[in-house]
């Protein structure tokens, strides 16, 4: 196994123990921690639109912040998984979720064009670590180094969906434990702009 496979081993395994241990009560404050901390990154941002993700096993939980975004006019784009290990998005609509290829909750809409993230304002992420600079560990099959390298940067629109808008800030979600000192790195990598843990919002520089 090489660093980033140890790392995930290490994380997967503390995430099903907090799951298994954990009271019913301690679940529910987990998620309304987490659902505060991404209202106030939204509300700060002022983010009409945001692409996120719908959480399982052991996840932060996004789904009472979804709900939120909803009651709020604030738009929410999830994705769904393709078999060539890229991303496409659907605006989600109350209730229409369907198990995808991983068992992962999906969106039934109709796909939107391809560089559609580009037009959301926030992007809220799942990682395995997140580091102090911003690096980023994922699940191990590239599905956000994709996403996020075709979002290109702020020199140049990656795509006629971007021309003319700002890059969306790029938030992961991760617990607290998981803000880590340093992640093994590649050169596909793609750093996040901050972080959203259970206790508090990092922006990094
Ligand atoms: N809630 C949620 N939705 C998400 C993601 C996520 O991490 N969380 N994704 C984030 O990418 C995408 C799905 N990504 C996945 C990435 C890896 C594996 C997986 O089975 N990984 C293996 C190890 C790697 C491999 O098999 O090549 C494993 O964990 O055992 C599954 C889904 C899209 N939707
Ligand atoms: N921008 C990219 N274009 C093409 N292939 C990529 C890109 N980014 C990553 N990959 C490939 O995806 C695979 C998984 O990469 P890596 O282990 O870094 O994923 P990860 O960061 O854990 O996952 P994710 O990006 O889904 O969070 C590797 O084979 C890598 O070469």
């Amino acid at each position: 196994m090489d660093d980033k496979q140890l790392l995930r081993k290490r994380i997967r395994g503390a995430r099903a123990e907090r799951v298994a241990t954990r009271t019913a009560a301690e679940a529910r404050a987990h998620a309304a921690s987490f659902t505060e901390q991404l209202t106030r990154l939204t509300q700060g941002l002022g983010a009409q639109r945001v692409a996120c993700f719908v959480s399982h096993r052991g996840e932060p939980d996004t789904a009472d912040y979804i709900t939120w975004a909803l009651d709020h006019g604030v738009e929410i784009m999830l994705p769904r998984s393709l078999a060539d290990n890229t991303l496409e998005w659907a605006l989600h609509e109350r209730g229409a979720l369907a198990p995808g290829p991983f068992g992962i909750p999906e969106p039934t809409g109709p796909a939107l064009p391809s560089g559609a993230t580009a037009t959301a304002d926030l992007l809220l992420i799942p990682a395995a670590a997140v580091d102090e600079g911003g690096w980023r560990l994922g699940w191990g099959r590239g599905f956000y180094d994709r996403e996020l390298a075709a979002l290109g940067d702020t020199q140049a629109p990656a795509s006629d969906a971007q021309r003319g808008r700002p890059r969306p800030t790029v938030f992961a979600v991760v617990w607290e434990a998981e803000v880590v000192g340093a992640v093994p790195r590649e050169a596909h990598d793609a750093p996040v702009d901050g972080v959203v843990t259970e206790e508090r919002v990092r922006h990094f520089g």
